[in-house]
């Protein structure tokens, strides 16, 4: 077997890179305290502090004007790559908690980026096949139900423009991927990673940053 390059994260690495990467403004950085305070116990579904930096640097790099968002908490990622829009671009935040996106609400508007993010709160496939099917969309970020991933990639790829972004987070589950007793979540990634490499209309590339990432871009 291929032996791995890359350089094993410690703790001290990991701060290595974050101080090395683009730093979170203030409104960023208080909307991941408030939401470790205020939900402790699911904070850790809010994606990770590189993240935010390389969602918005994607959304630049491509020129995006149009972003779909799977799974939205308590707005970090939503937040990070609405500041990258130009003022008339758009993000559509697809959740079903108003608990948890009340918080992402307050933190767009603070920022000044409210009147880029329409924020749909239903299952995000109704929200998806209600959208014009068109191929519009520049990016999306899939980032909910692991259950849902194919259908929501299924619903995505022939609404995004050639060149256009998915980007979907969580695609190592914790390491679970490799493990032969995987169940529930971990399973439906498997079967989700599995989907994207047999997809000729896209071509993606799995990164090992945070949980695992996968960025595809449509051919
Ligand atoms: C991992 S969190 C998203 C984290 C977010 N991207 C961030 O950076 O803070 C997953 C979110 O998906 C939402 N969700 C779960 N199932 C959903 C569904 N069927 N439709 C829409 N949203 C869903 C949950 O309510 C939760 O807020």
């Amino acid at each position: 077997m291929t032996e791995s390059k890359a350089t094993p994260i410690t703790a001290e690495m990991y701060h290595y890179v974050l101080a090395h990467n683009p730093q979170l403004d203030s409104v960023q950085r208080e909307l991941v305290e408030r939401t470790h305070q205020q939900f402790p116990d699911s904070a850790g579904m809010q994606s990770a502090p590189e993240q935010g930096p390389l969602l918005a640097f994607l959304v630049r790099l491509i020129g995006a004007r149009h972003v779909v968002e799977v799974g939205t908490f308590t707005g970090f990622s939503a937040l990070s790559m609405a500041q990258a829009l130009p003022a008339d671009g758009t993000l559509i935040a697809c959740d079903v908690s108003e608990e948890w996106t009340a918080y992402g609400r307050e933190a767009w508007a603070k920022a000044g980026v409210a009147d880029r993010i329409q924020l749909r709160i239903a299952p995000a496939l109704e929200t998806l096949r209600g959208m014009l099917t068109e191929p519009h969309i520049d990016l999306a970020y899939l980032d909910a139900d692991k259950a849902g991933y194919i259908a929501y990639w299924e619903e995505l790829v022939p609404r995004l423009r050639p060149g256009g972004l998915i980007v979907a987070d969580n695609v190592l589950f914790h390491g679970q991927v490799t493990d032969p007793a995987a169940s529930g979540s971990a399973v439906a990634i498997k079967e989700f990673n599995d989907h994207v490499v047999a997809d000729d209309r896209m071509e993606a590339v799995m990164l090992t940053v945070a949980d695992g990432v996968t960025v595809a871009r449509k051919r």
